[in-house]
């Protein structure tokens, strides 16, 4: 039983398009149909990456990509759906999160005051136009004009699929940013936040590799050659994010090209390999340091006995190593381990909040995003 819903994301690593097809029951209950990711074209992810460099976008520059993503992912949709053999008419809706080009939700000042903001750009008009099919969008955006962070928004997921009576779980989620859920045993509480970076950083200095350039370190094989620079490691632990209590957010603004310069200007390094290893280290001690500092109410790092993992870097076997290393009080597994694919998960969560709205039912935890109070998020679009 249930109705089917798609769930359409495209994270930090601009890796490509995820698409969930899911079929999701009442009470909440969600089970996998479909999924497929559509990879970006080399070109295509450097031009974005260029504009999130250089964020001094023309309008038209803006408008143009927001309406070719939409007509983009109108077509990926429809091709996934021909592959599922599911006609749009038996989708119920989509959850469309498209690109974050920025995230701003602690403000810029501008003539006027201070504005915050979150921009995810993929036209959700040309999309259920080119799909015939309702799309939810904009979950984020209602969780900011509560003064909320907008992010993140997977505790939602977390909360409602891996929840335990008597264990303590830690979900760790590894894109281009690093997220944590912590869901006490037996417990409604729910605390959240991003810990920095994932695979932002590792991906970028691959990317700029001398001889060898590609987009990402494969299986984490590069960092296992290195060795950490430890005085980078330490200006880069230096990072007031690191330090900010939660709520809180971040993204390609703390932890993009700008940041990734000290990396590449690091000159005494003699292999490459020691920059990747240095990146790779960062994303596991911040982690790793996030963790076991953790306090919410009355729980602390001790009262949780499973980490649970997601995301691309959970193939990066370097990282994972040093997560376990780390952390040799938790039991480390996958969501892949708990039937739900590592690589699925986002795109769930986008299905998930498209079927929240078309119920009612709040999608956002004020306490993991600060806002003033629970809300049905996004809005839609027929
Ligand atoms: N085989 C692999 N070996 C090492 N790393 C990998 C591998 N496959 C994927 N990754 C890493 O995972 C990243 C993609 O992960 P994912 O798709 O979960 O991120 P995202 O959803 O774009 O980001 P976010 O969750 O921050 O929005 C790649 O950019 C790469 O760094
Ligand atoms: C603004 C934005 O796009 N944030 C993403 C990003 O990618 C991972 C992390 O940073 C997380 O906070 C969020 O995405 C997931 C889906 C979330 O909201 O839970």
């Amino acid at each position: 039983m249930g109705e089917l819903y798609l769930g359409v994301m495209s994270g930090t690593s601009l890796d490509g398009i995820d698409i969930a097809l899911a079929r999701i029951g009442q009470p909440f209950s969600i089970e996998l149909v479909g999924f497929k990711t559509v990879p970006f074209e080399e070109e295509l992810r450097r031009e974005y990456l260029a504009m999130m460099k250089d964020p001094s976008w023309e309008p038209q520059r803006l408008l143009a990509v927001h309406h070719l993503l939409g007509d983009r992912f109108g077509q990926e949709i429809n091709a996934s759906l021909r592959e599922f053999r599911t006609p749009p008419s038996r989708v119920k809706a989509i959850g469309l999160h498209g690109i974050t080009f920025w995230h701003c939700p602690e403000g810029y000042e501008v003539y006027g005051g201070v504005g915050r903001g979150t921009l995810q750009l993929c036209d959700p008009y040309t999309v259920a136009v080119n799909t015939g099919i309702r799309v939810i969008h904009g979950f984020r955006q209602t969780d900011i004009a509560l003064g909320g962070q907008g992010a993140p928004m997977v505790p939602f997921l977390d909360h409602h699929l891996f929840r335990h009576e008597s264990m303590g779980r830690i979900m760790l989620n590894l894109g281009g940013i690093a997220n944590l859920s912590f869901l006490p045993a037996g417990s409604e509480d729910i605390s959240a936040f991003d810990s920095g970076p994932a695979n932002m950083i590792i991906d970028h200095l691959m990317r700029h590799h001398p001889t060898e350039p590609q987009s990402l370190d494969p299986s984490g094989s590069y960092a296992a050659k290195g060795k950490v620079l430890h005085d980078l490691l330490k200006s880069c632990t230096a990072h007031p994010f690191f330090g900010t209590a939660p709520p809180k957010s971040t993204g390609r603004e703390d932890f993009g090209p700008v940041f990734c310069e000290r990396f590449l200007r690091y000159r005494q390094f003699d292999r490459y390999e020691d920059l990747i290893k240095t990146a790779t280290t960062l994303t596991a001690v911040t982690i790793s340091d996030a963790i076991r500092g953790f306090r919410f109410k009355d729980y602390e790092y001790a009262d949780f006995q499973e980490m649970i993992a997601s995301g691309g870097g959970t193939y990066n076997d370097t990282l994972m190593e040093m997560l376990r290393t780390n952390l040799p009080e938790l039991d480390i597994k996958t969501t892949s381990d708990l039937g739900v694919e590592v690589d699925a998960k986002e795109a769930m969560l986008m299905a998930s909040l498209a079927w929240a709205y078309m119920n009612g039912v709040p999608g956002n935890f004020p306490t993991v995003t600060g806002a003033s109070r629970k809300a049905v998020l996004g809005s839609a679009t027929y």
